[in-house]
């Protein structure tokens, strides 16, 4: 699978580890920025061309990483086509993509170890959508506002 990586600072350490993982797990790694550790940067330019390059190539997904992952879920968030979702846990990267559908996963760098951080991300890359009529209707609602918008 192809995976687009963003992050800043904060999350410098842990997409540098995420790159040299998931290469070797065989996926495409798209390393998105910051290609330098910079103590001042900002999140935004980098999560935003992330998710830009996951919904020009459907399959993919995304992973914005940051302090907290919050910043870098909310500026994913506003390119039209990318749902971000916060994952704090196996389980919730998990829901992520069982009931969201979600193409970008946020993660907080400051909030687990390397290792942890890592199992989380494997658990979003490799959970599938259920596809459950429910799930499909909600995410609809939240395209349909995306298209008015
Ligand atoms: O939501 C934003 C992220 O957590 C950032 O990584 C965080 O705000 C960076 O904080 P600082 O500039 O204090 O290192």
């Amino acid at each position: 699978m192809r995976v687009y990586l963003g992050a800043d600072h904060a999350g410098y350490e842990l997409k540098t580890h995420l790159a040299s993982v998931l290469s070797k797990e065989g996926h495409e790694v798209v390393d998105c920025g910051p290609h330098a550790y910079d103590a001042e940067d900002d999140y935004p330019p980098f999560c935003i061309d992330a998710g830009e390059r996951v919904v020009a190539d459907p399959g993919s997904l995304g992973v914005v990483i940051g302090g907290s992952g919050n910043g870098e879920q909310i500026a994913a968030n506003k390119v039209v086509g990318v749902r971000a979702a916060l994952a704090w846990s196996v389980e919730t990267a998990q829901l992520a993509r069982e009931h969201n559908d979600a193409n970008v996963v946020g993660i907080g760098a400051r909030m687990h170890t390397l290792d942890g951080a890592t199992e989380i991300v494997t658990a979003f890359l490799t959970t599938q959508f259920s596809g459950v009529d429910r799930h499909i209707r909600r995410i609809a609602l939240i395209s349909d506002y995306e298209k008015r918008s």
